[in-house]
């Protein structure tokens, strides 16, 4: 089947792919979309594939995290490379799913942010904000001989934006309840909650980063293992550790936690030079690597938990925090999450747990927004970013 008739039928299929900030690899969807494009649609899930980056593509992109290290020939020679994996991640998923490139009416690539500053810096007189995401777009094209759309962000910083999070719309397309308030959280390098009130509007659609997700975890046991882990597999350093209550209250200073939304965070606060920071208190308190993990794995609760009591208890109350991405199979994080939020009477369950696999659902959300990007709707929630007005988010590049 071709794309172009079937999206005619109200029916295309589209590959969704992402690369977050954990830096685990690339995850690839392949979706249905059923619905006129634009409207409310329905997605389902055909295939999903994770494929973790080679070593040397692995440690570019944390050499790019670093402003010093991140020099404008590195950073083009990434884009450039970032696109060609994506494609072959693109092509094994369609692959994957049973069909072939030309029954895709598009690709939507999120890309890998490398930088994000989403605050103004007045420049010339100019409020600039920018933020980067590599993995081109035209070589995605060229290689799969598909539509593909990227560079989601920048459209909504240009209309006075965050440029993120923007999961959240398709959240609210695909979950919002009528009867019922929904209260999301995802756990990946980065944690960011959405509300989807019942019966609510995209506009009542609240979202933000909550602050360190897995990021200072993975951080930490990376220095200590010398890159030889990637992860604290199963809370397993964290579950013989203790929580250092001291350096808890201190970490929980940030002001970024009590900074107002619409607002958005990433390696540029939480990234190398944070976890240098820890490892200077680790000395001065001196305090064992496992409860150093336990302490952050609780502060990735606590600033949850801060989220949720600050921005959220009162307008939108709810007895049920569903929770996703990477962290939910940390069960020592659950728990620490379990022991904020409960005393508030809000239940924490995975998705796992509710039956589902959140491991796509951002792959997915690329797919969709792309989508809207090809109907030239908008595709940017103005309520959770702070834009000033809807925008047609994504790059387009044609294969021919
Ligand atoms: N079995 C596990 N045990 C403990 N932690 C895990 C496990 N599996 C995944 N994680 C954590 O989840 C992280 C990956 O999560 P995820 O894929 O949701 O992040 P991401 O999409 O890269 O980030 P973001 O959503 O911020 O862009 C890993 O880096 C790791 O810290
Ligand atoms: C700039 C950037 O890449 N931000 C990511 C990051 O990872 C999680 C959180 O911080 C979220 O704001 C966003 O990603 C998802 C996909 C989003 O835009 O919804």
């Amino acid at each position: 089947m071709d794309g172009r008739q079937s999206s005619e039928l109200a029916v295309r299929y589209a590959v969704g792919l992402m690369s977050g900030t954990s830096v685990d690899g690339i995850d690839a969807a392949v979706v249905k979309i059923t619905g006129e494009p634009g409207t409310r649609p329905e997605v389902s899930l055909l295939a999903f594939e994770n494929t973790p980056y080679p070593a040397q593509v692995r440690d570019e992109i944390f050499a790019l995290f670093d402003v010093k290290t991140a020099t404008l020939n590195r950073v083009g020679r990434l884009n450039m490379w970032l696109g060609e994996l994506f494609a072959e991640a693109a092509l094994s998923a369609i692959t994957k799913a049973g069909l072939s490139p030309t029954d895709i009416a598009h690709i939507g690539s999120h890309g890998q942010t490398l930088y994000h500053s989403p605050v103004d810096e007045m420049i010339g007189g100019y409020a600039l904000r920018y933020t980067v995401q590599v993995g081109e777009g035209s070589v995605i094209a060229a290689r799969t001989g598909i539509t593909c759309v990227s560079d989601f962000r920048p459209a909504d910083m240009a209309v006075g934006g965050q440029g993120a999070p923007l999961v959240p719309f398709t959240e609210y397309l695909l979950y919002g309840e009528k009867e019922r308030t929904l209260l999301l959280q995802n756990i990946g390098g980065i944690g960011n909650m959405t509300v989807l009130p019942a019966g609510g509007t995209a506009e009542e659609v609240f979202a933000l980063d909550t602050g360190p997700g897995n990021m200072l975890i993975d951080g930490l046991v990376v220095h200590w293992s010398g890159g030889e882990s990637k992860m604290d597999v199963g809370g397993a350093l964290a579950s013989r550790g203790q929580p250092d209550e001291q350096l808890l209250d201190l970490l929980m200073q940030e002001p970024y936690y009590n900074q107002s939304p619409p607002k958005s965070t990433g390696r540029e606060l939480f990234g190398s030079a944070y976890i240098e920071r820890l490892l200077g208190y680790q000395q001065e308190l001196g305090l064992s690597n496992k409860d150093l993990i336990a302490t952050v794995t609780k502060l990735t609760a606590r600033s949850i938990a801060e989220a949720y009591r600050c921005y959220v208890m009162e307008r939108y109350p709810t007895d049920l925090l569903i929770v996703g991405g990477g962290g939910s199979y940390n069960p020592v994080l659950i728990g620490y999450l379990q022991q904020e939020l409960e005393p508030l009477g809000v239940q924490v369950l995975t998705q796992e747990q509710l039956g589902h696999n959140s491991d796509a659902k951002e792959a997915m959300a690329f797919a969709l927004l792309a989508d809207y990007t090809m109907a030239r709707q908008p595709n940017n929630l103005c309520a959770v970013t702070g834009a000033k007005r809807p925008a047609v988010m994504g790059k387009v590049s044609y294969p021919l």
